[in-house]
């Protein structure tokens, strides 16, 4: 029984949503709660390890160029801590190993998959088997969605979730994996999380304007084969209370927003579990 839970929260070159994603972090319950900048990681001044849950926040790291955080995957996989032979990918992988958890929102998600994280089948998470892609409408989409999550996903995140309107503000969100094979593993080992559906949140909706972007099959969020590495395009950290929701003037809603129970999902199981 874990008694103070630690998160991390990284930023720096271009995130934007680590304050957001902190405050989920001390919402849910996390006793400790740092936003660090990803330079004080590289110069080994913070250390993942001292962490259990990390948080990658959406944003613009490097003002996606090359493509949405594939300059930042190369830095986390070459780039060297300070006076050690571990670059920050070996600290990550140690930080999985260990049973921690690990939460990609956006730009973090987009970094997630291009790093090889998720899926992470068969534990390879050196392998990018899908990729996270221009939005099919050619432009950045930025409003509220409906998601549909995966009773049966072995995501520690979504437990017990049912239906979630979320935001999402991207430009490059069209999930696309590498071919047929990779697509039927993700559907029958339950690691498609969150698909764009309609109000109803009763199918999962193929076409624009709900699914947003064009992934396959409408897919907003994947987790790893043991459920403890999530990804999600979607912004949970941006409806934590009724007055972030874009018509709670003119609504009943429920004073705490939907986005909160994947953090506090996220604490609780480590407090259990680690
Ligand atoms: N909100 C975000 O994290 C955006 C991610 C990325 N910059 C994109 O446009 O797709």
């Amino acid at each position: 029984m874990l008694q103070r839970v630690r998160s991390m929260v990284i930023t720096g070159n271009g995130t934007n949503c680590e304050r957001e994603m902190a405050h989920a972090c001390r919402l849910a319950g996390s006793e400790e709660v740092d936003i660090v900048h990803i330079s004080d990681l590289l110069s080994g001044e913070k250390r993942l390890d001292d962490y259990h849950f990390l948080n990658l926040p959406g944003g613009f790291v490097d003002g996606d160029d090359l493509g949405s955080a594939k300059a930042n995957a190369n830095r986390l996989l070459h780039v060297r801590i300070r006076g050690t032979e571990e670059r920050l990918y070996d600290s990550l992988l140690r930080f999985i190993a260990e049973g921690k958890l690990i939460l990609g929102v956006c730009n973090g998600f987009q970094l997630m998959v291009k790093l090889g994280l998720l899926p992470g089948f068969d534990g390879d998470y050196a392998t990018q088997t899908v990729t996270l892609t221009y939005n099919d409408s050619g432009k950045f989409e930025d409003r509220w969605v409906y998601l549909k999550p995966e009773a049966s996903s072995p995501c520690v995140f979504t437990q017990g979730l049912e239906g979630v309107y979320l935001p999402v503000r991207h430009g490059e969100g069209k999930l696309v994996p590498r071919d047929e094979g990779i697509l039927k593993r993700l559907h029958a080992q339950k690691q498609v999380v969150l698909q764009y559906c309609d109000e109803a949140f009763g199918e999962a909706e193929m076409t624009y304007p709900r699914n947003p972007n064009g992934s396959v099959d409408a897919i907003a969020g994947i987790c790893n084969e043991t459920g403890r590495l999530f990804g999600l395009m979607p912004h949970p950290e941006a409806y934590l209370h009724a007055t972030n929701h874009p018509r709670w003037t003119r609504e009943k809603l429920p004073e705490e927003g939907q986005g909160l129970q994947i953090f506090r999902n996220a604490v609780t199981f480590l407090r259990r579990e680690l």
